[in-house]
């Protein structure tokens, strides 16, 4: 009898193409996305090399990071230039490098362009069980198909364009199972983000997490994309949750999916992947899902959770002396007071998208609270920026822009947008944002902007009552 692995480890064997003495391996490399921030200096490498690219059939590009949010054609329908210099020039490397590789190129234009991470399971890119890379932190977002999913450096995002391989050592693994039913008002994002209170943001260093028990049998796959996208902000490589029959049925159909025989094929291998019984991870968290309030961030660490109906705390309120002076600093960077109830802090820009909370499900939540409400009269941005073309478009459909536009919310082009500083979308010094994405660091939001993560739901409670909002009061007043 073989040795029961976990999901990770089977995917991880069916990688290996080498195993090199030092322990280091060889792995296989099934799908790599690629966006303008960090490949100029990579195809450049390949020209100055005299390299070409391996596999531009296994190869999606898309630009993302630098266009700004607002129309991208004029009324005669021709593109509008980009004011920026630095980002006017990725994005031209990237029209022009992708397709002369003959890799397949989403323009900013197109209808489906939008952020890596929203396209790749979208367009059914993303499949289980195969090893996909970027040169992007947030990678980790397709372990919610049930893919072995990283980010990479520029350095080997030109390595894998070269050999469609890349050299790694195999990670710990670590299970984080919640049991139990979530409460009324508490999604997806709440969980990575009291999941991240819990172990640290450094909690995950040299392991791929597996999510497991009913909370993530019951999500949705959007839900599992958006807790496997941040467990890079609980510094794990990758996150991952096996994949089932919501996985198949959510790529089904998918155009770049397997179809027909293939596709049969293709289920048959992705059943076999669940973790074995009596396979054993290197570590196992525990969280109880009735204890999960709706959260947010009160620091400049993702560590940093509060249940909304908390209170900032006090440096010396923790027992690490580190912590202790990072807890003053961030109060001091984010202008907050310990002892305040997070419910009395007033927002005033509110930036529902990124590529970890834009997908239809996130816009639904966050429509559902601004329906028949508007924006208060202290916010003075409030963007929704769908997480793709085609995102968007099924909003429409469904009606959810008029909502957010009778809200007083922007409706916006698909892209990163205010998740960090590299477009127009910018939060001003000083500010603060309620914000769906997953990084609260020092400026991420532009320079001296303070930063709360939250859920959809909870930024278009923030938004319409102008402070941090316990979603709950705003729903039982629907009900
Ligand atoms: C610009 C890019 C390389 C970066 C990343 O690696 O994640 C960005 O997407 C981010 O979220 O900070
Ligand atoms: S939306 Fe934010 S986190 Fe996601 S890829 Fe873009 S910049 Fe990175």
């Amino acid at each position: 009898m073989t040795k029961p692995r976990t999901l990770y480890e089977k995917i991880w064997d069916a990688h290996v193409v080498d195993r090199r003495s030092d322990g280091t391996c060889l792995i296989y490399i099934d799908r790599h996305l690629v966006h303008e921030v960090t490949s100029p200096q990579a195809f450049e490498g390949l020209r100055v090399a005299g390299r070409t690219v391996r596999r531009p059939d296994l190869t999606l590009a898309v630009p993302d990071h630098n266009l700004p949010t607002t129309a991208r054609v004029d009324a005669a329908g021709n593109p509008i230039p980009i004011a920026d210099v630095e980002s006017a020039q990725q994005l031209a490397a990237l029209q022009a490098n992708a397709p002369a590789a003959g890799i397949r190129y989403i323009d900013a234009t197109a209808p489906e362009q939008g952020i890596v991470h929203v396209v790749g399971p979208e367009q059914g890119f993303s499949l289980p069980g195969t090893t996909i890379v970027c040169g992007d932190s947030h990678t980790a977002a397709h372990g919610g198909v049930g893919a072995l999913a990283f980010g990479i450096g520029t350095s080997e995002v030109e390595h894998v364009l070269a050999t469609q391989t890349l050299l790694l050592s195999q990670s710990k693994t670590m299970e984080v199972r919640v049991e139990g039913t979530l409460g009324f008002g508490v999604g997806p994002k709440d969980v990575i983000l009291a999941i991240i209170g819990k172990i640290g943001a450094a909690g995950g260093t040299g392991y791929v997490i597996e999510y497991t028990g009913s909370v993530f049998r019951e999500m949705s796959i959007e839900g599992r994309i958006t807790v496997c996208n941040m467990s890079i902000e609980g510094g794990a490589r990758a996150g991952i949750v096996a994949p089932d029959d919501k996985t198949f049925a959510y790529l089904k159909g998918r155009p770049m999916a397997p179809q027909g025989a293939e596709w049969d094929q293709a289920v048959a291998w992705w059943k076999t992947l669940p973790t074995d019984a009596g396979a054993t991870y290197d570590r196992t968290v525990i969280l109880d899902a009735s204890e999960i309030a709706p959260s947010l961030t009160w620091g400049t660490s993702p560590e940093d959770v509060v249940p909304i109906t908390g209170i900032v705390p006090a440096p010396d309120s923790f027992a690490d002396p580190s912590k202790q002076a990072a807890a003053a600093k961030s109060l001091a960077y984010m202008g907050l007071t310990p002892g305040t109830r997070m419910q009395d802090v007033a927002v005033e820009n509110i930036f529902i998208g990124s590529c970890t909370n834009s997908r239809i499900e996130d816009l639904r939540q966050a429509a559902a609270i601004a329906k028949g409400r508007h924006v208060a009269a202290n916010v003075r941005q409030a963007l929704v920026v769908p997480g793709s073309g085609l995102v968007k478009r099924q909003a429409e459909a469904e009606g959810l822009d008029r909502i957010f536009l009778d809200a007083g919310f922007e409706w916006r082009e698909p892209g990163c947008s205010m998740c960090l500083a590299m477009n127009p979308d910018k939060v001003p010094a000083g500010e603060r944002c309620a914000s769906t994405s997953n990084r609260n660091f020092v400026g991420r939001q532009g320079p001296g902007a303070r930063t709360h993560l939250l859920s959809p739901a909870m930024a278009a409670a923030a938004a319409v009552t102008g402070r941090l909002t316990d979603v709950r009061e705003l729903m039982e007043a629907e009900a």
